[in-house]
């Protein structure tokens, strides 16, 4: 039997290895062709017309009349351009030689060949290019070849298309054909269509504006007796005698300087919220009316007396003056109005304003034209040159225009630009699996378990990235656990390591096979961070780890997990991952939004990050260096972490939210009042590389870190944890407990696999980003994306580049009750650099018996990290006490000499 097995399959060996020399041949063979017929008709371009006679004459004829060919690849190269250009698809004709070119490679590369989207494409491509040519030239000015532009396949059909549907239609047809030529080469390319439309749309809107409001212009000048052009200087701001209008002598006889101030008179036909989108240049000429409401000289009778304004309508009268315009209302109501006051008014409508205004409006009596003088000018006095009128304020507030007091935390660094996705790179890898790879692999599985006794209904393969998963069926009334256990055999008759037998899938009650492809797929973060899931995800902490085998970018929100566990052996990728992770937020959080904390023990991994300390990083503030690398300061930043954590659950606990959410929509809809000590929290993720060195020499590490993986989920503390080593001793219970979502890279040993996901699986892995995500429990096979240290560069180098806040983002400062010696007496033989507002607000502190960063913030027009800054200088200092939960800080002086004896004492006079 095992010899019949042997012989069997070393005949398959001998007719795999013919079939694979046949293909190499074939392939070859093409390539060949393809860049021969390439060269051909790249030449017969510019020899075609020279080459032409020689070809109509025989063999014969050629040789006796010593006629030579000029295309360089003989009389066979021209008459291969003569047949693919002129008799074909003309200029589109080079496109054949592409195609064979790359049927070739497919061929070598053994590729599949049927539905080839390059392939297809330059098919498309071709086909259009020839009708599209033929259509446009048919064959006038044709340099190429004899026929024509598009060569004779492109004119005849040009010219049938023509015949049935005529030119438009062939037009139409053309346009549509190459828009779905685009859609199908480039998804995207529809939106770049849109977008093209979009700008030429809004050019084309600008200069019909432009336009349009040139014409107005002239019209108005031609309309005007001259006087238009002596409109006198902008007249000076009006004094109380100025502010009313001068009676209207005949312009023409006045001098310049002496003319009353036109007025204009509007007569929008829209309602006041619909025109006020429309530029001012849209609307309609105006009447000119003299201040006191008549009409300028020359201007007819009809235009003299404005019509009654239609219900809804009203009639803006406006002086040709830059400081205001005069409006009649519905009711025939005029209302004169300052600019100054109107401004005012228009912000917050001065009490005493208003029901004068509104009485003037509601009452029926009131006379056609009444003149409400805003400002201090007696209405009555006639005389005066500017005076600025507005219809009626109440219409003018419009609601939507008023700004939203909501607070965005954006603002803070308005200008920030996240970085672009160009940064990136993207690892362009045409591996593919095969057709032959995917039936190879499918029949050796069925064998094996044809050999073991038992037989399969059916077998799917998916294709991910790195591993196919085959997904079979077994037959009724074989146990799952029997496959399981051929785990082994399988992966010895396929040759391959990383074999993973997920027996049953589940939510599936199918069995899996995971095999290795032959090429692996390199991910790119480039192609993870522009998904559509990634950019679409809603997630707070959105992260994009890499692709699924079902070939989807795996999306997951950090602040659900709520902690990350990450683990692999060395050199397998989990660098890599946690700069993906990193890199994920930073393409999608705002610096006010995200802070990390990066603790890094091999020094090397985090310190790129360090220019981006003031956007995104947050130390505490007796921290010179915002990646710690020190294990003894590491301690002291999650100590100083807790303290925060605890801050911010008091903070949530006296605003009555129960998360960061909840508290920060509070807090932005301004229902949180920052004088008691709110303010907008930003997610903190702490990233800690290498956790294994980092307990072992500083065991206390444990404490904190379990204190905030335990309760620090709710307020937007988040822990990513890596290790190389995966052992007991580093990832203990405790930790295991409070991180349920954790990634596994490839480890050597099953032990390990099994203490980091308490399954084995890990060591089954083929390394360099292939990994396994568990949460809960439930675990996912994902290709890992590559980001490279030189993209994480230029994303820090981009983001470092802009605006950003003045310092790291402030953690409370730590230091250990005990002490440690050592770093004692480091910090207290220190001199210590006192805020220039130290003493002022230290005097403050102690005159007003109260203090706190808020107040520090609010009364001396400071940033919230200063503030705390000097808040702490103070606590140092020993003039307030140490913060207690949300409870105001003690104050320890209590009269000021004794304060200023401190100060002295300090240094500060
Ligand atoms: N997702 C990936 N795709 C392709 N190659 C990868 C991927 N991840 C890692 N690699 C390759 O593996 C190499 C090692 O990766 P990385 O530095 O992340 O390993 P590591 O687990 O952090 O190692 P160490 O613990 O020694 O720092 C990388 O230089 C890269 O060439």
């Amino acid at each position: 039997m095992a010899s019949k097995n042997t012989s069997s399959n070393s005949r398959q060996a001998v007719q795999r290895s013919n079939s694979d020399s046949a293909r190499w041949i074939a392939g070859l063979l093409l390539l060949f062709i393809g860049l021969f017929a390439a060269a051909a008709v790249f030449f017969s371009f510019f020899s075609w017309a020279a080459d032409q006679s020689g070809l109509q004459k025989s063999v014969e004829e050629r040789v006796t009349l010593g006629i030579e060919p000029e295309n360089l690849c003989g009389w066979a190269g021209a008459r291969l351009g003569m047949l693919l250009v002129d008799h074909s698809f003309g200029l589109f004709g080079i496109l054949i030689p592409a195609m064979i070119v790359l049927v070739g490679v497919r061929i070598v590369r053994q590729r599949p060949l049927l539905f080839n989207h390059s392939i297809l494409s330059l098919f498309l491509i071709m086909i259009l290019g020839s009708l599209t040519l033929g259509f446009a030239f048919a064959n006038r000015w044709s340099l190429c070849c004899s026929t024509g532009w598009g060569g004779a396949f492109g004119i005849a059909s040009s010219a049938l298309l023509r015949t049935h549907i005529g030119a438009f239609g062939t037009l139409i047809l053309l346009v549509g054909g190459w828009i779905l030529t685009g859609v199908f080469i480039n998804r995207n390319f529809i939106n770049k269509v849109n977008e093209a439309g979009n700008v030429v749309v809004d050019k084309s809107g600008k200069v019909v504006e432009i336009l349009k409001h040139k014409v107005v212009l002239h019209g108005r000048a031609a309309g005007e007796d001259g006087a238009a052009e002596d409109v006198p200087e902008p007249a000076p701001k009006p004094g109380p005698k100025a502010a009313a209008p001068q009676p209207a002598p005949s312009k023409a006889a006045e001098p310049a300087a002496q003319k009353p101030a036109p007025i204009r008179v509007e007569r929008p036909s829209e309602p006041v919220a619909a025109r006020k989108s429309v530029p001012e240049e849209d609307e309609n000429p105006f009447l000119e009316l003299t201040p006191d409401g008549k009409p300028v000289a020359g201007e007819t009778a009809a235009e003299q007396t404005p019509p009654p304004a239609e219900d809804g309508e009203f009639i803006e009268v406006d002086l040709s003056r830059p400081e205001g315009r005069v409006v009649i209302g519905r009711s025939g109501l005029v209302e004169l109005e300052r600019p100054a006051v109107r401004d005012a008014v228009a912000a917050e409508p001065a009490p005493e304003e208003v029901p004068e205004r509104e009485a003037a409006q509601s009452d029926p009596d009131a006379p056609f034209t009444e003149i409400t003088v805003l400002d201090d000018a007696p209405a009555a006095e006639p005389e005066g040159v500017v005076v600025t009128v507005e219809a009626n304020e109440a219409k003018l507030l419009d609601e939507k225009a008023i700004p939203t007091e909501s607070y965005d935390p954006l603002k803070d660094l308005v200008n920030y630009r996240k970085p672009p996705v160009t940064l990136l790179e993207d690892y362009i890898s045409d591996s593919e699996v095969s057709d032959e790879e995917i039936f190879e692999n499918k029949t050796k599985i069925e064998d094996t378990l044809k050999n073991f006794g038992i037989p399969i209904q059916r077998i799917k393969a998916t294709v991910g990235p790195t591993v196919t998963l085959y997904e079979i069926v077994q037959a009724q009334g074989i146990k799952i656990s029997k496959v399981q256990g051929l785990e082994n055999d399988i992966a010895q008759s396929l040759k391959a390591l990383g074999i993973r037998i997920i027996a049953p899938i589940p939510g599936k009650g199918t069995i899996g096979i995971e095999v290795p492809n032959r090429d692996k797929q390199v991910v790119s973060m480039y192609s993870a961070v522009r998904s559509l899931r990634f950019q679409e995800s809603k997630a707070e902490l959105p992260v994009v780890i890499g692709r699924t085998i079902q070939n989807e970018n795996y999306v997951f929100d950090l602040a659900k997990m709520p902690h990350l566990l990450v683990a692999g052996a060395t050199g397998q990728g989990k660098s890599v991952g946690l700069n993906a992770i990193i890199t994920s937020l930073l393409y999608r959080k705002h610096p006010a939004q995200l802070k990390f904390v990066m603790i890094d023990p091999k020094m090397v991994e985090f310190s790129l990050y360090a220019k981006i300390e003031r956007h995104f990083l947050a130390k505490m503030e007796s921290e010179d260096d915002a990646i710690i690398t020190d294990p003894k300061k590491a301690v002291y930043t999650l100590n100083s972490l807790c303290t925060e954590m605890d801050n911010r659950l008091e903070l949530c606990k006296k605003a009555g939210a129960r998360n960061i959410a909840e508290y920060n929509e509070k807090f932005t809809s301004r229902r949180l009042n920052p004088m008691n000590g709110h303010r907008y929290l930003p997610y903190i993720v702490v990233v800690v590389d290498e956790f294994a060195d980092l307990i072992m020499t500083a065991r206390e590490v444990e404490g904190p870190v379990m204190r905030l993986a335990q309760k620090a989920r709710a307020i937007g503390i988040h822990l990513i944890i890596a290790t190389q080593r995966p052992d007991v001793k580093v990832i203990t219970g405790g930790i295991k407990a409070n991180f349920p979502a954790r990634i596994a890279f490839r480890v050597m040993q099953m032990i390990d696999s099994r203490t980091i996901i308490d399954q084995p699986g890990a060591n089954q892995l083929i390394g360099r980003g292939d990994m396994l995500f568990s949460k809960d429990g439930d675990l996912t096979r994902i290709q890992c994306a590559l980001v490279e240290t030189r993209e994480v560069e230029r994303i820090c180098e981009y983001i470092s580049k802009q605006q950003g806040y003045t310092e790291a983002y402030t953690l409370p400062d730590y230091t250990p009750d005990g002490g440690d010696a050592q770093m004692g007496s480091e910090e207290s033989s220190a001199p210590v650099k006192y805020d220039s507002l130290f003493a002022e607000i230290a005097r403050d502190a102690v005159s007003g018996g109260q203090i706190s960063t808020s107040m520090i913030q609010r009364n001396y027009e400071v940033g919230f990290n200063r503030a705390g800054r000097i808040m702490m200088q103070l606590e140092r200092a020993g003039i307030v006490g140490r913060q207690q939960g949300a409870k105001p800080r003690d104050i320890l002086y209590h009269d000021l000499p004794s304060l200023e004896a401190k100060l002295q004492e300090l240094g500060l006079f």
